[in-house]
């Protein structure tokens, strides 16, 4: 509230029969609820920047229903529900670092069966009416965005004559805005499609009450969302016999799932926090076994043979991965990988020839694989929620792979798409690229093919565009611009082109067996490009 003016009013109605008592209160809260997995209900004196952010969920907060008893409660919630039966109360509280919000109602001493109207602010669809009708004779609190009135939350907890329980409660996103609800699950908690309750789930999905900052530099952004984790193991179709790789397994959300399914899983952690997290959290489901960790920066390790690879990675090194997963392992055989990607990223890595997006990075990789689209997956899935939303793509080593030098095809594929809308005839017209190229040609003719696949992959420049016109300018540069061998071997250039019908034709248009010709071309007349 302090920092950005935001503020949040707990209110709390209480209903019953014909006498309503309300009561409200302003707390301070220091993210929009549109980020409400995040809100921290309380201002510290070691208040988190603005690149690190806070999970917020303690062991104290996992907890609902009587003080004495804890009870499932899903990660990330905010609020520990307070259900008091000496005191007759229930509330919402939050405890940290000395400062506390504490609300709470009294119940109502007795309320039979009839229906509540919920303290909805909300359009009333059906969906609504039929969460009211689970609440009925509920003490409805919500906590609403007082500025913006587009999210709020919901508690629920149902009272009856001897007894308090069934508490539901969810984040509401106004209709307006595109009416989304966000159910927490677990005991007494009931999800919007009436899926089943999944105590073992939520139990999976705990990180038993560590607390660390997330840092967006490792591109730390937990997917959440227990649907969506689902739905990415189904599509991955882990084999009992599978050893996995998980890339950045975070806290575990992935990894406890891919343990279940497959015989072994190798998950690769940078975050030492998090590895921690990590292994706390699978010991406890007695999975250890079956996971081995790697403490480390993937792209600077020899990776493990693996049958699959599934991974929300971050999606910082998107490119320098892949090219280590499919070019490392290019002939190596493991199924394929299942990513998350940054959506915008897997759309150039999904774009074909003539579309507008096709580059330089699809052309590469769809050398050595084929890509396919499984599902979008929404920003609003991860906590903490980044800028973009994400896109889970399959990639599938191909079982046949021409036969050509990958530094070879590299190098000619970034001369090609150095200037990716001009024709070829254009983009070999440049001086530089020229000298360059014969330079390249005289060094590598007797050398075409290395046998460095495997310590320079690191090095692989699979998406950069290069569009610039410097070459590797050399001192031979000068000398040799005017030489009649130069100007021979630009003849040769234009030759191979005209001749193979490339000449007009442009980068973006072509298909790989298109690029897989021409290059052909050029190596028979001693035009090579690295
Ligand atoms: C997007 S998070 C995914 C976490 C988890 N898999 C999930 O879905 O909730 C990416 C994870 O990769 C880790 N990471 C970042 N850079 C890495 C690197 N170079 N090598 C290995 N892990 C890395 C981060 O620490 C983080 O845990």
């Amino acid at each position: 509230a302090i920092e950005r003016g935001v503020k949040v009013h707990c209110s709390a109605l209480l209903k019953h029969s014909l006498s309503s008592v309300s009561f409200r209160e302003t707390l301070e809260c220091k993210y929009p609820l549109s980020s409400f997995n995040l809100v921290n209900f309380s201002s510290s004196p070691s208040k988190p920047t603005s690149d690190v952010h806070f999970l917020t969920s303690t062991n104290d907060e996992n907890k609902c229903g009587e003080t004495d008893q804890v009870e499932e409660m899903p990660e990330a919630f905010p609020l520990e529900i307070q259900v008091k039966r000496i005191t007759n109360t229930a509330g919402l509280m939050r405890n940290y670092i000395l400062k506390s919000i504490d609300v709470s109602v009294s119940r109502p001493s007795l309320v039979t069966g009839e229906e509540h109207e919920n303290n909805m602010r909300i359009g009333d669809d059906e969906e609504e009416r039929d969460n009211s009708r689970l609440c009925q004779s509920g003490i409805p609190l919500t906590l609403n965005d007082s500025k913006q009135q587009r999210d709020s939350m919901e508690f629920c907890c149902a009272s009856r004559k001897d007894d308090l329980a069934g508490a539901g409660s969810f984040i509401r996103k106004n209709k307006k805005y595109g009416m989304k609800i966000y159910s927490y699950e677990g005991r007494g908690f009931w999800q919007e499609e009436g899926v089943e309750y999944r105590h073992k789930l939520k139990q999976k999905e705990r990180w038993q009450g560590e607390s660390f900052h997330l840092l967006k530099s490792r591109g730390q952004h937990l997917l959440t969302n227990p649907r969506v984790l689902d739905s990415i193991i189904r599509r991955a179709k882990v084999l009992p016999t599978d050893t996995v790789l998980e890339i950045g397994p975070g806290t575990g959300n992935l990894t406890v799932r891919l343990l279940e399914l497959a015989l072994k899983v190798i998950a690769v952690e940078i975050d030492e926090r998090m590895v921690n997290t990590l292994q706390n959290r699978v010991a406890k489901l007695g999975l250890e076994d079956k996971l081995v960790v790697i403490t480390g920066n993937v792209l600077k390790m020899e990776l493990p043979h693996f049958d699959l690879c599934v991974s929300n990675i971050p999606y910082g090194i998107s490119s320098p991965l892949i090219a280590k997963i499919f070019l490392r392992s290019f002939k190596s055989c493991f199924r394929s990988a299942i990513l998350l990607l940054q959506k915008e990223f897997a759309c150039r890595l999904l774009a074909k020839p003539g579309e507008s997006d096709f580059n330089r990075l699809a052309l590469n990789v769809r050398l050595v694989a084929s890509v396919d689209f499984l599902m979008n997956v929404s920003k609003k899935d991860f906590v903490p929620c980044p800028k973009v939303d994400s896109s889970l793509v399959q990639i599938q080593p191909k079982l046949k792979i021409p036969d050509i030098n990958l530094d070879e095809w590299l190098g000619f594929t970034r001369t090609c798409f150095s200037k990716r809308n001009k024709t070829l005839s254009a983009i070999f017209k440049q001086k530089k690229k020229i000298i360059d190229l014969y330079e390249n040609s005289q060094s590598n003719i007797k050398n075409c093919k290395t046998t460095e696949n495997e310590d320079r992959v690191g090095d692989y420049d699979l998406d950069g565009t290069n569009e610039s016109d410097e070459g590797s300018a050399t001192s031979l540069e000068l000398g040799l611009q005017n030489s009649t061998e130069v100007l021979r071997f630009k003849e040769k250039i234009v030759r191979v082109l005209k001749d193979g019908g490339f000449g007009e034709k442009r980068p973006s248009k072509l298909s790989n067996e298109e690029f897989l010709c021409l290059l052909q071309l050029f190596n028979k007349e001693g035009v090579f490009f690295h």
